[in-house]
């Protein structure tokens, strides 16, 4: 079994606890339900911002602790300062050592678009998702038939969401091309070796047709990767460990944005 299968069945139980803790109801009554959410893909064609999803995430199973000591409030302020397009919050307890308050303290503190970073599989997340004050979900290919990637984008964008897919390859934008994905993600690190390679990103985009935005994720961490994959049409980064490493998150992505342009 690789990781992703592990997370996976863990997240079914999961699943089934927190629908027993807090029926579907009692997340629409929340406070933040009805907000108007931000889009994830405007932000991300905003020419002044730096296309960076900044991530905040404490530990990872290919790196175990990040960072131990982190400050939630430095980090997402940091980012959004240092003109991070949007944030990603890992929300997945088990694995990355988030939290459903970690985004509940992210969506008090900034006005960029936020995406809740879980392994979605039901419909019960995205309400989750929405009552949180995430903007935009990720679905991921490797653990999702096309049919359920249709029937929960289409899920999301009822609830006003948006939503990223992520490939590891061409054959996983198969069937998935759809008007109801908004951003295609492709992942630089194979989730069964976690050996990472930009060149992943670089053999797909070519089988991203023009319409979506891309996005290239995992192991970017400095300025020569960012300006080679902007010469393969991408203009959205998603990063986490290169500035969750450091003492100062958002100082790191002023930094790696800077050097990039
Ligand atoms: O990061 C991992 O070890 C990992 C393992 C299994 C499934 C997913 C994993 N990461 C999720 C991500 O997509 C990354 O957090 C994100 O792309 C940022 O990557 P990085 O900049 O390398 O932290």
């Amino acid at each position: 079994m690789n990781i992703l299968d592990k997370i996976i069945e863990h997240k079914w139980t999961e699943i089934a606890d927190r629908k027993a803790a807090v029926p579907v109801e009692e997340l629409r009554r929340s406070s933040l339900y009805n907000r108007p959410t931000l889009s994830f893909k405007k932000y991300l064609s905003n020419p002044a911002l730096s296309g960076v999803i900044a991530e905040h995430k404490r530990q990872s199973p290919s790196k175990g602790v990040i960072n131990a000591n982190v400050d939630l409030k430095q980090v997402v302020t940091g980012y959004q300062a240092a003109g991070a397009s949007a944030c990603s919050v890992l929300t997945d307890t088990k694995f990355f050592g988030g939290t459903t308050e970690d985004l509940l303290q992210a969506r008090a503190l900034i006005q960029i678009p936020i995406l809740r970073k879980d392994f979605m599989v039901d419909e019960y997340q995205i309400e989750e998702a929405r009552a949180m004050g995430a903007d935009v979900i990720l679905l991921i290919s490797a653990c999702l038939t096309p049919q359920r990637i249709k029937e929960l984008s289409e899920y999301a964008h009822k609830l006003d969401l948006e939503v990223l897919l992520e490939v590891h390859n061409a054959e996983e934008l198969e069937g998935n091309l759809i008007d109801t994905v908004d951003v295609i993600g492709v992942n630089n690190r194979n989730l069964k070796t976690f050996d990472v390679s930009i060149q992943t990103s670089i053999d797909v985009a070519k089988h991203i047709p023009e319409r979506y935005i891309k996005v290239s994720e995992s192991g970017i961490d400095d300025p020569k990767t960012i300006i080679e994959l902007k010469k393969h049409g991408y203009t959205g980064f998603l990063i986490g460990e290169s500035f969750m490493k450091t003492n100062d998150p958002g100082a790191a992505l002023k930094k790696l944005v800077a050097e990039s342009k």
